[in-house]
């Protein structure tokens, strides 16, 4: 199964709810698609959204990058050889997370469905020709927390109270506005709603190491029960993530701070973060996101799998993932396709509300996708 074409799509679904952090405010889902077309006739799907403030990516960079650095490299190229095509890309060019995300996923898709496997069955070996655990036993269903997004705390309550009727039983609420409105929001929806559901809080980076050891000292003093803090620093703010974990006894989770595996390991050698959140779009696909999880459990350090605000291809291959290292990654955060109006990708993974269903169809199992708007 030979590599004859690359086509690149874009896929637009409008959001149910304006998506609000600390860094941004959108309306919709908007992702880059690759389609890898083979001589079998088989294709392979992947897709990257643009976060330039987090990856550094824009439609636009990913691209030219994979028209002119990346399609040369792959096209002609076999199947059989996904672990070394997805090394190349990784060696090609620094940087341009997103876009090798986007293609190490669409080869992957390719791989597995020419081993007639489910993704999730090929990743649960870590690198080629080992053999297969024996995954028949395990559940295929993961249960994803929802964000709430950064608002007044009336619209917080509203959305959360939604959330919570529709079964999801964590939140992931977005904070970094305004530290007092921060601490005043988050205790008053944990008064409405800590009995039936878990708070998790992303600030993306807004709050100061001193701001965090703050907040965290308020929810303590309030019997709210947070399960973890998110990124609360810069990103590279290092000695202030070293700094809040030494001072609460909150989970602090590193994000926007680990895109790779040497981040992640500076991180734990350091102590300076609890938790890992692994996002396909920061570790420039799969092969990286199993050497972090790899390492994490080798340290027993857990993982969160995440997502950027993304549709359901690249979230579907991170469910895979998800399920493949289960042992490690015990935290789900890939909602991106719940928080659209539909789902335009039908086959294989299932996003249904807090509910991912994952098939056990070869590759990613996609079988239509409605309104690609192909690039020419
Ligand atoms: C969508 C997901 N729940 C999420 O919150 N991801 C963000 C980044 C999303 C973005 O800005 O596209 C995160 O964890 O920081
Ligand atoms: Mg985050």
């Amino acid at each position: 199964m030979n590599i004859t074409e690359i086509r690149l799509a874009k896929l637009n679904v409008p959001l149910v709810t304006p998506f609000k952090t600390s860094l941004r405010s959108v309306t919709e889902i908007d992702d880059l698609v690759v389609v890898i077309h083979t001589d079998s006739g088989e294709v392979g799907y992947g897709s990257a959204p643009e976060t330039p403030l987090i990856t550094g990516d824009t439609h636009q960079s990913m691209i030219d990058v994979i028209r002119n650095t990346f399609t040369p490299l792959l096209v002609g190229k076999s199947i059989e050889d996904t672990w070394a095509l997805a090394a190349t890309l990784q060696q090609a060019i620094p940087l341009h997370n997103s876009a090798k995300a986007a293609l190490e996923i669409a080869l992957f898709d390719l791989y597995a469905k020419r081993l007639n496997l489910p993704l999730y069955q090929v990743l649960s070996t870590t690198r080629a020709g080992e053999s297969l655990d024996n995954q028949s036993n395990i559940p295929l269903v993961l249960k994803t927390d929802i964000t709430i997004s950064m608002n007044d705390f009336d619209t917080m309550f509203v959305d959360s109270k939604k959330a919570i009727a529709q079964g999801f039983d964590v939140l992931k609420v977005k904070v970094g506005n305004n530290l007092q409105q921060d601490i005043d929001s988050v205790i008053r929806l944990y008064k409405e709603f800590g009995e039936s559901v878990a708070i998790r809080l992303d600030v993306n980076q807004a709050w100061t190491a001193q701001q965090t050891v703050q907040a965290a000292q308020c929810f303590t003093d309030n019997h709210v029960s947070i399960e973890l803090i998110e990124q609360p620093v810069k990103a590279d703010d290092i000695t202030g993530l070293k700094y809040i974990a030494e001072r609460t006894a909150i989970p602090i989770m590193a994000d926007e701070s680990a895109f790779n595996l040497t981040q992640v390991k500076n991180l734990i050698e350091q102590q300076a973060a609890d938790i890992i959140n692994i996002k396909l779009m920061k570790t420039a696909g799969l092969t990286q996101a199993l050497a972090i999880t790899d390492y994490c459990q080798s340290k027993q350090v857990t993982c969160m799998i995440g997502c950027m605000l993304e549709g359901s291809i690249a979230v579907a291959a991170a469910a895979h993932l998800a399920l493949a290292k289960s042992q490690t990654i015990s935290k789900i955060d890939l909602d991106g396709p719940s928080l659209g109006l539909y789902d335009p990708v039908h086959g294989g993974v299932c996003f249904d509300k807090a509910n991912i269903y994952i098939s056990n169809e070869a590759g990613l199992g996609i079988s239509t996708i409605e309104g690609l708007q192909f690039l020419s």
